[in-house]
């Protein structure tokens, strides 16, 4: 599995690339509005993102009309090599990424919540299909079994073109562990979850014993 950071903070997305684990990043409307980042600002926002990250950097439009999408989609592409464009799953949406990934621009369908949406999206010509978790668990749904459907109903077929699953709308580690298990692609994951992926108690205990007593090696 590989990771992505679900943000649109330049800070954060700087630090977790100095882990050598980020593959991505996914941004959304919410996401970038959190920033404080002005409308007039997106476009050179996202090319500064693409800049950090050596990997596919999701951009959303929030056109309701498909071929609004597709004009936007052609904006946001022409950003950056890596810009992925970001659409939601509805019918506007596919025309949209049909359009568009003929022409050769990766589209990520997000707001995905259901098997037939996530073969509709792949049919479609989405590069990357974002089936959502913590929402679902919102609702006392359960959001780790719909998407472990996602991704035994996608990978019983061959789309002809490539298609990851992205682990969105991620809320902590064991959402983390328990969609790796299941073999999602990728999981896009807020800062402070990642963060917790690389924690554990027992790490720090064993640390701190490793210290201690290599404070009595220096004393001896
Ligand atoms: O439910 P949340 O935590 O707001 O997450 C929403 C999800 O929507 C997305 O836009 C889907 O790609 C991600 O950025 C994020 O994982």
């Amino acid at each position: 599995m590989k990771f992505f950071l679900d943000t649109a903070d330049l800070a954060e997305i700087e630090e977790a690339a100095s882990w050598g684990v980020l593959a991505g990043v996914t941004t959304n409307p919410t996401l970038y509005a959190r920033t404080g980042g002005k409308l007039a600002d997106f476009h050179n926002h996202i090319k500064r993102i693409c800049e950090i990250v050596d990997g596919p950097v999701s951009a959303e439009s929030v056109a309701m009309t498909r071929d609004e999408m597709i004009r936007d989609g052609r904006e946001l592409a022409a950003l950056a090599d890596n810009v992925v464009v970001k659409l939601p799953t509805m019918i506007e949406g596919l025309a949209a990424t049909k359009q568009l990934a003929a022409e050769g621009i990766p589209v990520n369908m997000t707001l995905c919540f259901t098997v037939p949406q996530a073969i509709m999206a792949a049919r479609a010509g989405a590069r990357y299909i974002s089936p959502f978790v913590g929402r679902f668990d919102d609702i006392s749904e359960n959001g780790l079994a719909q998407l472990e459907d996602v991704v035994a109903a996608v990978n019983n077929y061959d789309f002809g073109h490539d298609v990851e699953i992205i682990a969105a709308s991620v809320r902590s580690a064991n959402h983390v562990a328990q969609a790796a298990l299941m073999g999602a692609d990728i999981a896009t994951v807020p800062f402070a979850a990642l963060k917790k992926c690389v924690q554990h108690p027992l790490t720090d205990r064993g640390l701190e014993a490793f210290l201690k007593d290599w404070e009595k090696v220096q004393n001896a």
